[in-house]
């Protein structure tokens, strides 16, 4: 997409790249490009700004030592200085350029004001942006969120609108180095010549009205991790940046419940997860509760997840991090309790103490929420672990704090924890198994006896009386403490797939293979309805949707590599997977295999499709048999 581009409407987007790649922006974080100097006629003047051709007149703050201060850069560009201030990154030292003035790294009144003053200038920019979608637009950009800039552009956000400073979220994301933003917006129209409107911080602050004191953000850190107030000595600073501060979080929060309200939890797990809607329900609900504040703060939320292999208990926890965490990685952490079955493995959980082998490097679980104590932690498969590993746990769940082996406390009384169990997993598969078969057949009786509108659902809810009568007593003989379970706030339960979203999983890996086919190979795929019909076969409901996954592979991705390694696929081609028996035929229930199925299996082909809508089968060679076509696939 980033090369057809760069050849139309060159030379911008040249540079455009050049700017991604270059080695230095990735090396110190820095737009400052050192490696790229030249900048051709026609190229666009923020790109010329980011890429270090066009000096500065505005002044930026920089960071030196733990003090502040307010510096004027001779070759610090107004793009550079007014995205890493606004937007997140305040210059470290290293970045700093031959030419600048020189300054003594004291902080002084002054220039802390200037600073508090600058900051709350662009930030409150933001919050003063053309139009909510537009601004959220820019934000997206800014923090590489590719799903939610995707989202807003497909509701309407103009993809050239433009920050009240002059910028546009292009030019947000080139200076951030979010290349897959960059391409998302390229790809969405975005105009890569677009001129940087901006000339000064203070004059178009007043061309455009803003006041320079609301509005800003005394919480941004820069690259030591230090806010404004670190640095603020002066007791009318401190206390203008303290006031700041509160008014800013209450605002954060207001802006975050009117965007959780905009687009909820469950909205955004459902486009990641396919069914597992009451499981699905069950998080949104307690997430719901703890982010408004109907939560019990002494106590972490804790969940434990039964169900079979393959059917999105991981990628919930996954989707659930995410939400909390804007995608960063400290936010989600998972243990595989599997390694901690041995007594002994327990030093591993949390740390040797004193005098012991591997004291000094900490436990696996302890070191990574010491990075970020509010977590979504994922402990796999936690039937495996020692019941001494358990203790640890419940210990965890129960006050909301661990001490490592060095002694340290760790609060993580804000924490989400998820436990992940195959325990009982037969069970509920049967469960759920038969009471799909008891609805599709009221359905079908409803239909026999004419009853009008009949639809089949196959949505099936797990009654009170399995889960206390059959569920737990499997459970507390397990885990042997009644504690323990009773320490779990929401046991969720994940149902295997009925056919519908069978269907949807056929389809969401034939569209992966469709894109990597379109991106890799240039060559478009389809497929008529029926092959999915065909590949929902491939489904064994103790493997879940690696099941399919590998169905898929087997069926059509084998024929595909096979037809393009025996040179079969012109570039460019137009190809589609059909099923090759006239008499097509439709698997009613995949867990109802039926009789006639397992007798003659339908096969899947390949057609190319001509310029002129004509098809022709492809004749591949099966690979291990040279001289035969692929006819078992
Ligand atoms: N409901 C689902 N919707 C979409 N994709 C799914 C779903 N369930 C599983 N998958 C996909 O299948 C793969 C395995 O899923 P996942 O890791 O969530 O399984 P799991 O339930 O945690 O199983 P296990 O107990 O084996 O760890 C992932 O690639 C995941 O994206």
């Amino acid at each position: 997409m980033l090369g057809s581009l760069v050849l139309r409407t060159a030379p911008a987007p040249r540079l455009l790249l050049q700017l991604l790649r270059s080695p230095s922006l990735r090396r110190n974080g820095s737009a400052s490009g050192q490696t790229v100097t030249t900048a051709g006629r026609g190229e666009p003047q923020w790109l010329r700004a980011a890429v270090g051709g066009r000096p500065a007149t505005s002044p930026t703050f920089l960071t030196r030592g733990g003090a502040a201060t307010w510096g004027r850069q001779g070759e610090r560009t107004e793009t550079q200085c007014f995205l890493a201030t606004t937007w997140g990154r305040l210059p470290s030292p290293e970045e700093t350029l031959p030419g600048q003035d020189s300054w003594n790294g004291v902080p002084n009144k002054a220039g802390l004001s200037m600073w508090a003053l600058a900051t709350a200038l662009v930030v409150h920019c933001y919050s003063k942006s053309p139009s909510n979608k537009d601004a959220a637009l820019m934000e997206a950009a800014r923090t590489n969120n590719v799903q939610e800039v995707s989202r807003l552009l497909s509701e309407g956000a103009d993809v050239n609108a433009r920050h009240r400073l002059g910028w546009t979220a292009l030019m947000v994301a080139a200076i951030s180095r979010n290349d897959s933003v960059v391409q998302v917006l390229l790809a969405a129209g975005a105009d890569p010549n677009l001129g940087d409107d901006f000339s000064s911080v203070y004059k178009t602050a007043k061309e455009q009205g803003i006041h320079s004191l609301e509005g800003a953000n005394p919480l941004q850190r820069n690259e030591m991790g230090h806010t404004p107030l670190d640095y603020a000595r002066e007791g009318e600073v401190m206390k203008l940046l303290r006031t700041s501060e509160a008014k800013y979080q209450e605002k954060q929060r207001k802006r975050e419940a009117e965007e959780r309200r905009r687009f909820p939890l469950e909205q955004r797990l459902k486009e990641h997860i396919i069914g597992q809607e009451n499981a699905i329900a069950t998080v949104g609900a307690a997430i719901r509760r703890k982010e408004n504040g109907w939560y019990d703060e002494e106590h972490p939320l804790v969940f434990l997840f039964l169900g079979s292999s393959g059917i999105g208990k991981t990628e919930l926890a996954k989707q659930t991090a995410k939400y909390m965490h804007k995608d960063a990685k400290k936010g989600f952490i998972r243990l595989d309790m599997s390694e901690f079955q041995e007594r002994h493995e327990v030093a591993k959980f949390i740390g040797s103490p004193p005098g012991y082998i591997g004291h000094e490097e900490g436990g696996q679980l302890t070191k990574k929420l010491k990075q970020c104590p509010n977590a979504v932690v994922l402990f796999d498969e936690v039937d495996k672990a020692h019941p001494d590993v358990l203790t640890i746990m419940l210990q965890l769940f129960d006050e909301g704090r661990l001490t490592d082996g060095k002694g340290k406390t760790i609060d993580c009384k804000d924490a989400i924890f998820i436990m992940t169990s195959n325990v009982a997993s037969d069970e509920i598969a049967q469960h759920a198994l038969q009471l799909r078969q008891e609805a599709l057949e009221m359905s079908h009786n409803r239909l026999a006896e004419n009853l009008g509108d009949v639809q089949i659902n196959d949505k099936i809810t797990i009654s009170k009386n399995f889960k206390e009568n059959v569920i737990r007593p499997i459970l507390k003989a397990h885990f042997r403490r009644d504690e323990f379970l009773g320490r779990i706030n929401e046991i969720v339960y994940f149902l295997p797939f009925c056919h519908s979203e069978l269907i949807q999983l056929v389809n969401k890996e034939l569209n992966f293979w469709a894109k990597r086919a379109k991106q890799r190979h240039n060559i478009t795929l389809l497929w008529d309805r029926e092959v999915a019909d065909v590949l929902v076969d491939g489904y064994n409901v103790h493997y879940g949707a690696r099941s399919i996954k590998h169905e898929v592979e087997r069926r059509v991705v084998n024929q595909l590599a096979a037809a393009y390694e025996q040179d079969l696929l012109p570039g460019g081609c137009t190809l589609r997977i059909t099923v090759e028996d006239s008499d097509k035929q439709l698997l009613k229930s995949p867990e109802l295999p039926s009789p006639q199925a397992e007798k003659r299996p339908p096969k899947l082909r390949l057609e190319i499709i001509d310029k002129d809508s004509k098809t022709h089968k492809l004749d591949i060679r099966a690979p291990l048999h040279p001289e035969k076509m692929c006819h078992s696939l």
